[in-house]
């Protein structure tokens, strides 16, 4: 089967740091590959490079068979790459259900209209409301997100990148923050949602990464140092050596 993404020789360098050192690595469908590495590692400049908000200095990114380089952001998502942030870009004051809305509007490309009668748009209101549904928020529909705990915030992010129907979901950091009950409550979700969504997850949570994970890449400034199925990078000596900072 074709890989969904493919990464070949990705170069990013901020003055004289390579944040990006000639990764390559392919995502195959169906699959939930997590890519770790300490702080710094170059993890989100990665992200970024494959989203769209970051332009790479050199090397190609090819999303379903279709180089994608040259493409903005939006030109991007419409192709089914989809996104969430380490920082929210939730709006505080608007309603769950109308944060969602919003996302939903924009992948239908619809012009803008008066909020009272988009409130009451079944076109927005009912993908916008399975969206939450997806991420057990249903019930929280009407709350502001001001009112929200910092895990249904998270939940509902995936929510926003869900109403954008994503291919792929690159998923930055999604347990950030969260206790150890709001992160198996996140985990969970995520096996949930990996039935029907591939995801690049960038994680720093181990035991959700080693639970959820397909295929693990691991970047040790700004470079792939291992590549491979969870088993075979939990117990590789240079993995632990050069990340997880055990003696090999
Ligand atoms: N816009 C920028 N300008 C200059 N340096 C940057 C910029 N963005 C990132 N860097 C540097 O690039 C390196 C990689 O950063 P990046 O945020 O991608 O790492 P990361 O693996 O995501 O880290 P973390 O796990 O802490 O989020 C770091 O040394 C960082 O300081």
């Amino acid at each position: 089967m074709t890989d969904l993404l493919v990464l070949n020789g990705l170069q990013k360098h901020f003055g004289a740091l390579r944040a990006t050192d000639d990764v390559s690595l392919s995502v195959r469908p169906g699959t939930l590959h997590a890519l770790i590495g300490p702080n710094g590692a170059g993890k989100s400049t990665l992200i970024g490079q494959i989203a769209g908000t970051i332009t790479p200095d050199r090397g190609t990114i090819t999303f379903r068979g279709e180089d994608v380089t040259p493409l903005t952001l939006p030109q991007r998502a419409r192709k089914g790459l989809g996104r969430t942030f380490q920082i929210s870009s939730l709006i505080p004051e608007f309603s769950a259900l109308r944060n969602v809305m919003l996302a939903v509007q924009a992948r239908q490309g619809s012009s803008f209209r008066f909020w009272g009668r988009v409130m009451a748009d079944r076109s927005l209101t009912g993908p916008a409301q399975a969206c939450l549904e997806r991420v057990g928020l249903a019930d929280r529909a009407r709350v502001p997100v001001s009112d929200l705990s910092h895990g249904e915030r998270r939940q509902l992010e995936l929510a926003v990148a869900l109403a954008l129907e994503p291919v792929l979901l690159l998923l930055d950091e999604p347990m950030a923050g969260l206790g150890p009950e709001e992160s198996r409550k996140m985990t969970d979700l995520l096996h949930t949602l990996k039935r029907e969504t591939a995801m690049l997850l960038v994680e720093h949570d181990m035991d959700a990464v080693f639970s959820l994970a397909d295929e693990v890449s691991v970047l040790v400034y700004g470079r792939v140092i291992a590549n491979g199925p969870v088993a075979e990078i939990r117990t590789s000596a240079a993995v632990r050596e050069a990340y997880l900072g055990e003696d090999a």
